[in-house]
């Protein structure tokens, strides 16, 4: 925090009292021709700065630093409590304008805000700078989840950019996608210490998933020959994974929620209140708006859920995983069969990627298992997977070599390849920068960032 005022008795009454409000390493200046110097060597989370100083005026530190540092928030503090001062330090990019003599309380509030917002602003940068690197600071987490698309990679920054948050994650995505994988993911890349506890929600009642999840106290009910702890202690310091959420039912529901709420639950038939610390990931492959919009699965628990949320993206929309998928498939089922490893042509891939798995990997596990199971060694064939057709013969790909695209792409590029590449090129020249990206590519804002969203979703 930087305070700048020529005046010193100001300046020590404003260091002591925002030093007395808990905000921490507060600098004073009061010869403000070192202002601008000074932040060009530090980083400080927001100014308050007088208005009217000898050499150099509030106006222009203002002026400067909305250029330099338009990151930082400025709160001004002026005698001179006027409507035109006002409305000329807010229309220069003033964070807030305060009128001397500054009331304490407002003073602190707004300085507090500032440092809010600045450290928003901060974590959004890194955000940003994160998931336009494309790199992972936990590949080891994602290890187990073979993929070549962009848009799974996006998942897995996304996961890494929340590890260390312990709010609840939702992940969505059509059956077999992987969201139990994801969840597994999730878990890994936050570094808690407690287990990985997964508990399928589908098709219990009540009375089967409070007990499950919350357990019993000895004698709570007929059978009850010794107390139960249920799966929420056994997931203590670490991830309850609730899969199959959209099959909760309405009493269920209002249980989940008081969890979520108040990290509180009982065991059935106790009085006695237990935390949990436990994170919760939840996974569904229903569409929520729908029951929401039925009434099936209520409003507020959504919205706790969904703190972080992600959609797995189904598998014949990123087609690229399809090779790797059956390249590791193949080897992992002829391993365990003892097997050698068979080949796959080619043909058999581009018949494959004629399917449309709504079963989406799982399904193709299986035709993989069924395939290999049935192979005596010779390569695969697109008769070793049932009801699938063969690809129909493509136009040949011409090749010229001495045309660039073909130099660029190694074949004729589509349209879609060519926008990804010119907006991947642009965002590089401009080090990410948006809207000098979008000034190169000759689009508006808003339309490079709805085409780099869709990118990553
Ligand atoms: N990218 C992947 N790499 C390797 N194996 C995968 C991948 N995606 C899914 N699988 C495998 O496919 C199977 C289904 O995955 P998973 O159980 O995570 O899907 P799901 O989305 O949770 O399915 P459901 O909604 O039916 O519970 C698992 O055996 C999993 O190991």
């Amino acid at each position: 925090m930087l305070v700048v005022d020529d005046e010193p008795g100001i300046l020590n009454e404003v260091s002591l009292l925002l030093a007395s409000s808990d905000i921490p390493e507060v600098t004073t200046i009061s010869d403000s021709r070192q202002v601008l110097p000074y932040l060009r060597e530090r980083r400080v989370s927001a100014v308050v700065l007088d208005w009217v100083m000898p050499n150099v005026s509030g106006a222009e530190i203002l002026q400067s630093l909305t250029v330099e540092h338009p990151e930082v928030p400025v709160i001004v503090m002026t005698a001179m409590g006027d409507v035109e001062t006002a409305v000329a330090c807010m229309r220069q990019g003033a964070f807030d304008f305060l009128t001397k003599p500054v009331d304490p309380n407002r003073l602190v509030a707004s300085v507090k805000k500032a440092m809010h917002v600045s450290e928003l602003g901060q974590q959004n940068r890194m955000l940003k700078d994160y998931l336009l690197a494309d790199t992972l600071g936990n590949p080891d987490a994602f290890a187990g989840i073979v993929t070549e698309s962009k848009k799974m990679r996006g998942i897995f920054q996304y996961i890494e950019a929340i590890a260390s948050s312990r709010l609840p994650v939702l992940i969505t995505g059509e059956t077999g996608v992987g969201k139990e994988l994801l969840a597994r993911a999730v878990h890994e890349v936050s570094g808690v210490s407690g287990p990985f506890i997964s508990l399928n929600a589908a098709g219990l009642d009540d009375f089967m998933f409070s007990d499950t999840l919350f357990g019993h106290k000895k004698g709570a009910f007929t059978g009850a020959d010794s107390k139960r702890d249920g799966l929420i202690a056994a997931a203590a310091g670490g991830t309850l994974f609730l899969d199959e959420i959209g099959d909760l039912n309405h009493a269920s529901q209002i249980k989940l929620l008081r969890l979520l709420q108040e990290r509180e639950y009982y065991r059935l038939g106790s009085d006695l209140l237990l935390k949990s610390d436990a994170r919760i990931v939840a996974a569904s492959n229903m569409d929520f708006t729908a029951l929401r919009g039925a009434g099936t699965f209520r409003n507020d628990l959504y919205f706790r859920l969904c703190a972080h949320e992600f959609r797995v993206p189904p598998l014949r929309e990123r087609l690229e995983d399809l090779e790797v998928l059956v390249d590791y498939f193949v080897r992992q089922v002829a391993t365990e069969q003892e097997k050698p490893v068979p080949r796959v042509p080619p043909a058999v891939i581009a018949a494959l990627q004629q399917c449309s798995f709504p079963g989406n990997v799982r399904e193709l596990y299986n035709m993989v298992h069924h395939a290999v199971t049935c192979n005596d060694g010779a390569p695969l064939s697109v008769a070793d997977f049932p009801g699938v057709a063969p690809a129909p013969a493509r136009a040949p790909q011409p090749v010229d070599c001495g045309n660039p695209l073909f130099a660029l792409f190694g074949k004729f590029p589509t349209v879609l390849q060519v926008e990804e590449y010119l907006i991947a090129e642009a965002m590089k020249l401009t080090s990410g920068n948006q809207t000098q990206a979008a000034e190169l590519l000759g689009v508006t804002r808003p339309t490079l960032n709805k085409r780099l969203k869709q990118e990553r979703h």
